[in-house]
């Protein structure tokens, strides 16, 4: 069976643009048109509708004198509307060539918002086209409302057609312009049209307003459509269009008979980018371009990505030019940091292994991100231990308060044997010290001094996950250093505090 070629039209400019919030500033939409064009290899791209204002008319004069040098002017879409040739003027002087005339494709719409007739209509559409023709300007047709029109005046909309037939149009562009359709219906309509006009070419343009945008475009792919409309992120009006990312992907992986120009491996990069200039964030889930989407968390999965790939799919990140990653945190397991590890050039033995694992796993049940930059610090830590535990702090009660001294209780045990005491300090950590001074009295030991006491969030590390204490202590014998981590600067100061008695009792 012979391929057939879809065409990929991007419409990020245009109906991306009408996103709530979102404007393009000209040279973002210059530098978006040609990552689209040049890197992306869409086949054609929609940049704005015609006669919205200044700002626009200069952004579609500065892409289309870009167009126009690189060879792309055809490739150079703008949206116009029924208006007597003001819009084909509008972008005539911003020098565009292509025009996508908005016209009606349901009754509906016809009668309450243009309030005209079918005959009325199509002869002003006529003239249009005709203008446009005598002007130089190629014209592809928008029937807005099309999905609506083929569910309530069908009549109409094949009677459209047929009166588009023996017209010097491009492409006839069929949106969802609501989002309504399911994917059975997109597949009925599309066919019905694509069997009695076959040569026609049809662009489908879908909404993604029940999250059936993709379903939709491939549906209406299936039953003959020859282009489909999709924009960046998804953006677009109300829940958007169906997004460029994962209509692609689906499109390569699902629809053999299928050819398409865009290039998956620039995807996220154009997502990026517009993501950046449009200020609205992918969410994380967003697939191929979401944060998350190529991250394993469980610890499960990781140990089957070591197993002959298990956990794998056609959907290889590198395909979009990323990387899958192994999450850190309370679900993660031994799998998970080795895989990290391995990214950072460091080996464990099996020990270290489990230790790291299980104080990863620690940091993880208090909510923390841990990443894979934290990990040396948190090597370092757990490995520091080279004494045999005889102390442990098993509890204690800090308080804070205003107009009240702070206090401890603190539960701690000395080889084996409990002790419980409580304390004042000028400080939660100063009343911890001397609530462990009266335990280490009846032990008749002395504590040693505390000569500095340093706090930072670990270098490199550029998580909110940890915060490292790092505490110099003087016995009558020694001088020396311990440190403790943990997402909570007292609980850190207390880990290092730990170490600091094993030493001393060792
Ligand atoms: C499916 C889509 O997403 S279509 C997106 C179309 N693009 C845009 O709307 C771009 C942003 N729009 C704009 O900047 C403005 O609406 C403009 C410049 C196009 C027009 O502005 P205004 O002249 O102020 O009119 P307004 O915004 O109220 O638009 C409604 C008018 O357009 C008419 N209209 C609606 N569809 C069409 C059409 N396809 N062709 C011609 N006129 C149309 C309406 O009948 C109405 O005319 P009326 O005022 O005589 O009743």
């Amino acid at each position: 069976m012979s391929k057939k070629h879809i065409e990929i039209m991007d419409t990020t400019l245009r109906d991306g643009e009408q996103t709530s919030g979102v404007s393009f500033s000209a040279s973002e939409k210059l530098t978006i048109a040609k990552l689209l064009l040049e890197e992306l290899k869409v086949d054609r791209i929609e940049i704005a509708s015609a006669r919205v204002s200044e700002g626009e008319f200069q952004a579609v004069k500065n892409i289309t004198h870009w167009a126009k040098e690189s060879n792309y002017l055809n490739k150079v879409e703008v949206l116009t509307f029924v208006d007597n040739g003001v819009s084909i003027n509008w972008m005539i002087e911003a020098g565009a060539k292509v025009q996508n005339l908005l016209t009606k494709g349901s009754l509906n719409h016809l009668t309450y918002q243009l309030k005209k007739t079918p005959n009325q209509h199509f002869a002003d559409i006529k003239e249009n086209i005709s203008l446009a023709q005598s002007k130089g300007i190629e014209t592809n047709i928008y029937l807005e409302d099309w999905s609506n029109g083929m569910r309530n005046s069908k009549e109409y909309v094949f009677e459209f057609l047929e009166f588009l037939a023996s017209q010097p149009v491009k492409r006839v562009m069929l949106p969802d312009t609501l989002g309504v359709l399911t994917p059975s219906e997109s597949f009925e309509f599309i066919k019905e049209i694509k069997d009695k006009y076959p040569n026609t070419h049809f662009d489908f343009h879908t909404h993604n307003d029940y999250d059936l945008g993709v379903s939709n475009a491939i549906e209406g792919i299936k039953a003959g459509a020859d282009g489909l409309h999709l924009t960046i992120n998804g953006m677009g009006e109300r829940a958007g269009n169906a997004p460029m990312a994962s209509t692609i992907a689906v499109i390569n992986d699902y629809l053999p008979n299928v050819t398409i120009n865009a290039n998956e491996k620039a995807l996220y990069t154009v997502s990026k980018l517009v993501e950046n200039f449009s200020g609205v964030l992918i969410p994380a889930n967003k697939p191929i371009v979401g944060a998350n989407v190529f991250t394993q968390t469980a610890g499960i999965h990781a140990d089957g990505d070591n197993k002959n790939n298990l956990y794998f799919s056609d959907l290889m990140p590198e395909r979009f030019g990323r990387k899958r990653q192994y999450a850190l945190g309370k679900s993660s397991g031994k799998a998970n940091i080795q895989k990290n590890l391995q990214e950072l050039g460091l080996q464990l033995n099996d020990d270290a292994l489990k230790k790291v694992t299980q104080r990863i796993i620690e940091l993880g049940d208090k909510k923390q991100v841990v990443t894979k930059e934290d990990l040396p610090y948190i090597i370092s830590d757990v490995l520091d231990r080279t004494y045999e535990e005889k102390v442990t702090v098993n509890n204690y009660v800090l308080t804070h308060s205003k107009g009240l001294k702070p206090s401890t209780t603190v539960s701690i045990t000395i080889e084996g044997e409990m002790f419980e005491e409580h304390a004042q300090g000028d400080g939660q950590f100063d009343a911890f010290m001397n609530a462990l001074r009266k335990i280490f009295k009846k032990k008749k030991m002395i504590l040693p001094a505390l000569i500095d006491y340093a706090v930072r969030i670990p270098p490199g590390s550029n998580s909110d996950a940890l915060c490292e204490t790092i505490i110099t202590w003087k016995s009558d014998t020694k001088e020396f250093k311990t440190r403790g981590l943990d997402s909570d600067q007292t609980v850190s100061a207390i880990i290092a505090t730990e170490k600091m008695l094993n030493i001393i009792t060792n």
